[in-house]
């Protein structure tokens, strides 16, 4: 494998096959493969979902679809049952860092993760990292592993992204639901098409399903990481990533990589509203790299404050087309009193101008779908 620094994606089902505690089933081999790569001075960072599905036969709970404080009392069980299951196939170190999305968002605590992993990596000693499941609520989560893992490969700055999963790759359709199903070995560009195909789980005790594994694929090739799909119950998938060859499904990693601010403010900030823009605006965003103006802005979508990302939106005759992502200079209250004004008109609107653009092209990201 001609990569240095890897994340490995694990998911539920490989964990916790049974959804009664930790099994080694799935996890000895995939251990085998991490041992294996420490060997080869590939390091190596852990993101492993099973939680809350090795807790689960812990807490009462009476149906499939257990509370939202069910499943974080059972993640509270889980994880440390998850840990050592881990640590007992290595004979090197294992670390616990549970995080959230508003760690991640917050860039202090992000450099913080950042600088702990490589101290860690340092050491030889396998980061393992989860969501902080019992702590987060909504707001504050990622949601899903396969967006965290991502999230996680960025601020690693890995070269590669394995998800491991029950499936052997991306299909054109459900194999779980369809036999004719087949694989789609390399995937070079994620298109609109591509997430047609992902359906979402079976599994009550997973999250996300394929559409999760795209959006965290589309994110990582972003950033230029190599991502791969593989079948984490086939020992021999193992033995072809480690001889450089493609089990499952590989998406390409882009040439062109955004600016670590600019990934961050795509990747890891929630919107808290958005800006409807006009034909005139769109051109000059995507043709020309113009910064927003208020004179293209027509309307608004929540309640924001100064600073806040918002997506940027415009709506054709068939349906609303989200344009771009960036960092608002106006509150929503503010913005709605200029918007459609030419930026001379602002100070006299507000009696104050703190500037020319409502979103900088330097805060400014846009779609590529
Ligand atoms: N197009 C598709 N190709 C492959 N798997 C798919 C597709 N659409 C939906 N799936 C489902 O996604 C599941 C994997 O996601 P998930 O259960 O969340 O796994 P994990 O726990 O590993 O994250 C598969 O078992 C499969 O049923
Ligand atoms: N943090 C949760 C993982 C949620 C999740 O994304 O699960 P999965 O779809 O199996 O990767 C847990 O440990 O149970």
């Amino acid at each position: 494998m001609q990569f240095k620094r890897i994340v490995v994606k694990v998911g539920s089902a490989l964990v916790s096959p049974d959804g009664q505690g930790c099994s080694g089933k799935h996890v000895l081999a995939i251990a085998g493969f991490i041992s294996a790569c420490h060997q080869q001075d590939i390091e190596v960072i852990l993101v492993s979902s099973g939680s809350v599905a090795a807790g689960r036969s812990s807490i009462a709970h009476g149906s499939n679809t257990p509370s939202i404080a069910a499943k974080q009392a059972m993640a509270a069980v889980g994880q440390m049952q998850m840990m050592a299951n881990w640590q007992r196939f290595f004979d090197f170190s294992c670390s616990q860092l549970l995080i959230t999305h508003g760690d991640l968002k917050d860039r202090k605590r992000y450099l913080n993760i950042k600088n702990t992993v490589r101290v860690l990596l340092e050491n030889r000693v396998l980061p393992i990292i989860n969501e902080n499941d019992t702590v987060a609520t909504q707001e504050l989560k990622v949601g899903d592993n396969d967006n965290l893992a991502a999230l996680v490969a960025m601020v690693v700055e890995a070269d590669a992204l394995l998800i491991l999963s029950d499936v052997d790759g991306v299909f054109d359709k459900d194999p779980r639901k369809f036999s004719d199903a087949t694989l789609i070995p390399n995937i070079e560009e994620i298109t609109q098409d591509i997430y047609d195909l992902a359906g979402g789980t079976t599994n009550h005790l997973a999250t996300g399903g394929m559409a999760t594994k795209i959006q965290a694929a589309e994110k990582a090739c972003e950033q230029g990481i190599e991502t791969f799909i593989v079948n984490g119950t086939k020992p021999k998938a193992f033995e072809q990533l480690l001889q450089g060859a493609n089990p499952g499904t590989h998406f390409r990693a882009q040439g062109n990589t955004l600016t670590a601010k600019k990934q961050w403010l795509k990747n890891t900030l929630k919107s808290s509203g958005a800006v409807h823009v006009d034909q005139g605006a769109v051109r000059a965003l995507q043709k020309t790299g113009a910064s927003l103006l208020a004179i293209g802005v027509k309307g608004l979508t929540g309640d924001f404050a100064k600073g806040a990302a918002v997506d940027i939106i415009y709506f054709d005759e068939q349906a609303p087309k989200i344009i771009g992502k960036g960092i608002s200079q106006y509150s929503s209250s503010d913005l709605a009193r200029i918007q459609g004004q030419g930026s001379h008109n602002i100070e006299t609107i507000l009696g104050y101008c703190p500037s020319q653009e409502v979103i900088h092209r330097d805060d400014l990201v846009l779609s590529n779908k």
